[in-house]
This record gives structure tokens, C-alpha cells and sequence, in this order.
């Protein structure tokens, strides 16, 4: 993995939410191929980092390129070249309700491709598949907004898939999700290795890291404070404990 193409390389990235740091002199490189796992308490900006890889905030201070080429206002403000990034690039955020607004799960599905101009029968034919691919196929004619929380997650991931983007970012995929809906979204990501998908989530689930992940990034207070392999990065408890990743027990 190391040897692979970089695709988001930070250097030095700040962002703040008006008065409220999000990101703090990030230095971070996202290969080809990588599965990568960030994580760290409530608030230490794994979501701020998610929607900077995604293109919607851009760095304060600090350069991010993606796809060799500098990921800023300017890229988008130019339409061929957002759509590029918007095609390889997807996002599905913490909470579905953010994506979700057609009228049917089947009109969800259709969005993203109709929006890319895929022809008609193709829609079709990749909507069928990805209904049965996400067992979500009896949820087709269902308004998304009146499904169970785990429903929507399976939908909103589904929306994203359906155009099979090089890059896939997921927000605490897992959360929310009943233990055997979490170990389906758990199996696909495993599955997702084989397609040379490249993955990063932020995740609180540290018992199903070594199953989604090859590296795990460690964030605190918007700085990056470990990065290594899911084994290494489990071990270290003094880390695990200073970042308040570690139950703590009446005593
Ligand atoms: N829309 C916003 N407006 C103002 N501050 C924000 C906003 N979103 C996040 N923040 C702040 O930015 C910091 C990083 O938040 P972020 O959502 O990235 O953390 P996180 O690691 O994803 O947290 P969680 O585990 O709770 O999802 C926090 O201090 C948070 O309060």
C-alpha cells in the first residue's frame, strides 16, 4: 500500500468553525487502495476531516491536493472539473437524514445517476441491483424519511455506492445499526477491498476496526496524535486512554 498512488495528500491543513477549531495542522496522506479508520472522541474532528476529503469546507491555512491537483474553491468553481470530483468522490454522512429527501427509496437510487445522465435502462438495471445487493429491495416504493434509523443508513450508503465512486467516505458507518446490520455493513466493506475502492471512515466501533481498516489515524482535539496498523494502534492503551477512547468503570 505504501508504494501506491497518493490520492488526498494534506499538508498543514487548519479549519475552523468561526470560533471553534475543527482541524489543527493536519498532515495527512490517503493512498490508492487504502482502508483507512479515523478515530478519537466526540468533537476531535473526524467529521471536519470527512467534509474536507469530500470537497464541501476547505482549509483554512494548509494546502490539500486530491488527484494531483489542489482540492480548493477553485475546483469547483468550475463545473467539468467538480462533476469529475464529485463522480470519484462520495460521502455518506453520519446522519441520513442529511441525504435523504426523494420521495421513494427507488427515486433515491436514481438521483446520483440521473444527475451523472446515465440512459434510462441502465438506471434501471443498477437501481435492481443495488436494491438487492443492500437487501434493501422491499424498501423500494417506501418514503426514506419514514424508515428505521438502520434502514436509512443502509439506503444512504446504497445511494452512494450505486455510482461506484474510486473514493468512499463513511461516517460512522456502524452507528445506529442493530449488531447484525452493522456486521453486514462490516462484510461489504470487507468485500469492497477486492474493487480497489478506496475507503475512509470515522468510527467509534474499535471492535470491528481490524475488520474494516489496514490503518487507523488517531485524532485529538483536530491534530493527528498516532497513525499505524489497526494491531498497533489497539495495543497501545496509555494512547487509547489519553484520547478518551477507553471505557472508563465506576470505580
Ligand atoms: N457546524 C459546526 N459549527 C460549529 N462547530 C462545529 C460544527 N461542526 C463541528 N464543530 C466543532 O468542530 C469540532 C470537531 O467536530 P467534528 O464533528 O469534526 O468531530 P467528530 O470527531 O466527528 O465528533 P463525533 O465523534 O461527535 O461525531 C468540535 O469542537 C465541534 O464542536
Amino acid at each position: 500500500m505504501s508504494d501506491s498512488a497518493p490520492l488526498f495528500e494534506l499538508d498543514g491543513v487548519s479549519y475552523a468553525y468561526r470560533n471553534t477549531p475543527g482541524l489543527d495542522g493536519l498532515d495527512l496522506t490517503v493512498r490508492s487502495g487504502e482502508r483507512l479508520a479515523l478515530v478519537g472522541a466526540n468533537g476531535s474532528g473526524k467529521s471536519t476531516l470527512l467534509k474536507l476529503l469530500a470537497g464541501l469546507i476547505f482549509a483554512d491555512h494548509g494546502s490539500v491536493r486530491a488527484f494531483d491537483e489542489a482540492l480548493d474553491e477553485d475546483l469547483f468553481a468550475d463545473e467539468d472539473r467538480a462533476i469529475a470530483f464529485r463522480r470519484r468522490v462520495g460521502l455518506v454522512f453520519q446522519n441520513p437524514d442529511i441525504q435523504l429527501f426523494s420521495p421513494t427509496v427507488f427515486d433515491e437510487l436514481a438521483f446520483g445517476p440521473l444527475q451523472l445522465g446515465w440512459p434510462p435502462e441502465e438506471i434501471r438495471s443498477q437501481i435492481t441491483a443495488t436494491l438487492e445487493r443492500f437487501e434493501i429491495a422491499h424498501l423500494g416504493d417506501r418514503a426514506p424519511h419514514r424508515l428505521s434509523g438502520g434502514e436509512k443508513k443502509r439506503v444512504a450508503l446504497a445511494c452512494v455506492l450505486i455510482s461506484e465512486p474510486q473514493v468512499l467516505l463513511l461516517d460512522e458507518p456502524t452507528a445506529a445499526l442493530d449488531p447484525q446490520s452493522a456486521d453486514a455493513v462490516v462484510a461489504f466493506l470487507q468485500a469492497e477491498r477486492s474493487q480497489d475502492r478506496t475507503i475512509v471512515l470515522a468510527t467509534h466501533d474499535l471492535d470491528r476496526i481490524e475488520a474494516v481498516a489496514d490503518r487507523v489515524v488517531v485524532l485529538d482535539h483536530g491534530k493527528i496524535v498516532a497513525s499505524g496498523s489497526p494491531g498497533a494502534i489497539l495495543d497501545d492503551t496509555a494512547l487509547l486512554a489519553r484520547s478518551r477512547l477507553l471505557h472508563t468503570r465506576p470505580a
